[in-house]
């Protein structure tokens, strides 16, 4: 049951920031009665979905969310009060929620009531649905993925540029479902003039992120993809008094540009954390990863590693320089995992949590 409440909580998949993914199932009598999943902030959270969806069939029922229900008021009333109001007997639950307008209170109000509570079922993967979210809440700034492409010699593009492409179809339509996972992506102009890339999710229904381009000095070309945005919107971050004819050309094709008073990671995610969202997918080269890695604004590494080989000894890596000079210091991937894609390999892990 809590395996279906994470699979109805992925229909919001990218669209529920700030707030999380959350999924409910209602069931009577070994029967499931009710279902529902929170489609966005605003809008009703998944339990209430749920307690619709089971009407009357909801009294000593057992329910089944893979988040803590909340206790106050936001955006919408508190679950716990709609919960012991419907006369549920059991509520089983996948995690505490970390926000601290709730933790532990939602399940208190509900073990006030009379309500049997059990938490932590399949915890794992419900942290992991939410990462995004509880990075949000306990940080105050959005969860950073770093994703890149490299050959077997550890290059993403040949020593003139050209990186189309490394990895496999399969690879690449993973990479697609990643952004339809995510709130924003960012590269930095030297992707945009390289590559010329889309940064969309290329499924009909699935969610794009919002596209974000870090440059200094906007010295960009005039036509790119990015630029498009009638289907799609991009956000242009720079610095105060960058190329200001530029940025004029872009708010003439609707590209959104932000001046920033300095740019780093760090501002970067400080904005994107202001717009109120939860996950961020760098997609950028070397020079820019480096400086997310060393400022801690990525948590989670995806490599996709493909049995080619281009030597070169300018053929660029996807790290740059990060001051390491002793193989003692490199940072340790935890977590780690890997799964073959067709031909490929994508190796998954988190850096280690910066004190
Ligand atoms: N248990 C649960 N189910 C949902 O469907 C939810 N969206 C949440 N969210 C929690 O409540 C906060 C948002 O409240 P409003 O939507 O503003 O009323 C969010 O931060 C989570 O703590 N929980
Ligand atoms: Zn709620």
């Amino acid at each position: 049951m809590m395996q279906r409440c994470l699979q109805l909580a992925r229909r919001a998949l990218g669209r529920t920031a700030p707030n999380p993914l959350v999924g409910s199932v209602i069931v009577q009598a070994g029967e499931v009665v009710g279902e529902g999943f929170h489609p966005g902030a605003g809008q009703p959270h998944a339990e209430v979905f749920a307690l619709q969806d089971a009407g009357d069939r909801a009294f000593g029922a057992t329910v089944y969310v893979n988040l803590e229900p909340c206790n106050h008021y936001g955006r919408t009333p508190p679950c716990s009060e709609a919960l012991v109001a419907a006369g549920v007997a059991k509520v089983v639950v996948g995690m505490v929620d970390p926000n601290p307008l709730v933790a532990g209170g939602g399940i208190m109000r509900l073990r006030n009531a009379g309500i049997e509570v059990v938490v932590g079922v399949e915890e794992d993967d419900c942290r992991q649905l939410n990462e995004g979210f509880v990075h949000r809440i306990l940080y105050q700034r959005p969860f950073g993925i770093l994703k890149y492409a490299m050959t077997l010699d550890g290059k993403i593009a040949t020593s003139s540029g050209h990186s189309a492409w490394i990895s496999n179809q399969s690879a690449r339509n993973l990479v697609h479902q990643l952004r339809a996972a995510c709130d924003a992506v960012i590269v930095g102009g030297n992707t945009v003039r390289k590559d010329n890339p889309r940064l969309t999710s290329r499924q009909a229904e699935a969610h794009n992120p919002l596209r974000v381009v870090m440059s200094r000095t906007l010295d960009l070309p005039t036509e790119a993809y990015l630029w498009q945005t009638t289907e799609f919107p991009t956000l242009v971050l720079t610095q105060k008094g960058a190329n200001l004819d530029f940025q004029q050309l872009l708010w003439q094709k609707n590209v959104e540009v932000i001046e920033l008073p300095s740019l780093t990671p760090t501002r970067a995610m400080a904005h994107l954390y202001e717009r109120g969202f939860s996950s961020v997918l760098w997609e950028c080269g070397g020079t820019l990863a480096a400086q997310a890695i060393a400022e801690g604004m990525v948590q989670k590494i995806l490599a996709f590693i493909a049995p080619k080989i281009v030597g070169g000894s300018n053929a660029p890596s996807p790290i740059g320089d990060l001051g390491l000079t002793n193989m003692t210091q490199a940072l340790a991937l935890e977590r780690v995992r890997w799964q073959t894609i067709d031909s490929d390999c994508l190796v998954e892990g988190y850096l280690p949590q910066k004190k």
